[in-house]
């Protein structure tokens, strides 16, 4: 695949909208949100055009909840300033900003049935009871679950009270809805169903999305733009397809999995590192930098060529097998191989390097 040229949807400070028209529905300048000493929120920039799905991912702390919250009013800012459609949110009540939020561990209320539940959002806008029922069915339809309006919360699976919890979110017709870890508590099958049949929900209905998730599978299928977080403050924004193929740093690399990661120097078509001499992609500039290897570049030969390995372990991916090399004298490196390809644990074997895998980290 040809390497994607940065463009300034590519960002390793803000957070620009990759929108086709450009208009930023909801917009963050400068937020900031501190706990005693330490920015959960550190100054962060953000656009989110109208009708754009943007997944928010980041390790554990490093503020995702907190810019959620700070959107839907329900953190003050210390610092900086929340426009949702051109309007300065401050003082603005959660309640009244027309934002629809769906928390990791669904929230139904119990004692409610299904469309109890639904009926929620649009009951409290004053919504006449026959509205309520059709806008009850509506939803119930959209979301898979036709004529469930009678059931009781608990007698619902997980996934179906996924949906639920979905419909509910959707039922006030938010004009931006955010999600935080939606799909967390569900098994990983059902999340891949959910996560595909969302993103065709909301392209359907045009609906502004920003997610919160720490699964980067989940971002990567569901996103028109990932945004990576670390400490309080976005490392990189951009497409799936950008983020994945071009990291900005080590950081982002290596939270996307990546950890074939070396300290190497930049000569004519190749580069010194503890591995040896790896190709480089052509134009790369010479000199000191950090390098991946994606495993797709990391090819298994045999063992009196390349870089003499031992197999440690294995690790099934559903498309291909990882399979971990120790070189003798080097980091470790982690190999994408076919299933019937790849070689047992303790087996020799050599490893060559392939330059359109090899990405300079700046
Ligand atoms: N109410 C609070 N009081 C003090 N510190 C807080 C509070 N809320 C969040 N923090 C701190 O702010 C930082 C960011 O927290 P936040 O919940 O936004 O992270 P996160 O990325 O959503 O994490 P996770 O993936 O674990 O949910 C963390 O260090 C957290 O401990």
């Amino acid at each position: 695949m040809p390497p994607v040229s940065k463009t300034a949807e590519t960002s390793g400070s803000t957070g620009a909208a990759a929108g086709s028209d450009g208009r930023a529905l909801l917009r963050l300048e400068g937020a900031t949100v501190r706990f005693g000493a330490r920015a959960a929120l550190d100054s962060v920039d953000l656009d989110v055009a109208e009708h754009e799905i943007v997944c928010v991912l980041g390790p554990s702390g490093s503020g995702k909840s907190t810019l959620l919250r700070v959107i839907a009013g329900l953190q003050d800012l210390d610092a900086g300033r929340v426009f949702l459609d051109g309007r300065d949110q401050q003082g603005v009540a959660a309640h009244r900003r027309g934002v629809g939020l769906m928390f990791q561990d669904h929230q139904l209320f119990p004692q409610r049935d299904v469309g109890g539940n639904v009926a929620f959002g649009p009951r409290m806008h004053g919504a006449s009871r026959a509205e309520q029922d059709v806008r009850v069915e509506e939803l119930l339809e959209l979301v898979g679950l036709p004529g469930a309006a009678r059931r009781t919360v608990a007698a619902l699976s997980g996934g179906e009270q996924q949906r639920v919890a979905l419909a509910r979110a959707l039922a006030p017709r938010p004009r931006l809805l955010m999600l935080d870890e939606p799909l967390g508590q569900l098994d990983r099958s059902l999340r891949e169903r959910l996560v595909v049949e969302l993103r065709e929900l909301f392209t359907e209905l045009g609906t502004t999305v920003l997610a919160v998730t720490h699964d980067q599978g989940e971002a990567f299928a569901l996103a028109d733009r990932v945004v990576v977080m670390r400490d309080g403050r976005i490392a990189q924004s951009g497409t799936p397809l950008e983020v994945w193929q071009h990291p900005v740093d080590e950081f982002v690399a290596r939270f996307l999995g990546f950890d074939n990661v070396v300290e190497a120097t930049v000569g004519t078509g190749s580069a010194d590192t503890p591995w040896g001499k790896v190709p480089v992609p052509e134009g790369t500039p010479q000199g000191d930098c950090t390098l991946l290897v994606r495993p797709a570049g990391v090819r298994l030969v045999p063992a009196s060529e390349g870089l003499a390995c031992t197999v440690t372990a294995r690790t099934f991916r559903g498309t291909h097998v990882a399979v971990h090399l120790q070189p003798h004298d080097a980091p470790r490196l982690e190999a994408a191989c076919a299933l019937r390809d790849a070689p047992e644990p303790g087996a020799e074997v050599g490893v060559a390097f392939e330059a359109q895998e090899v990405v300079v980290l700046p």
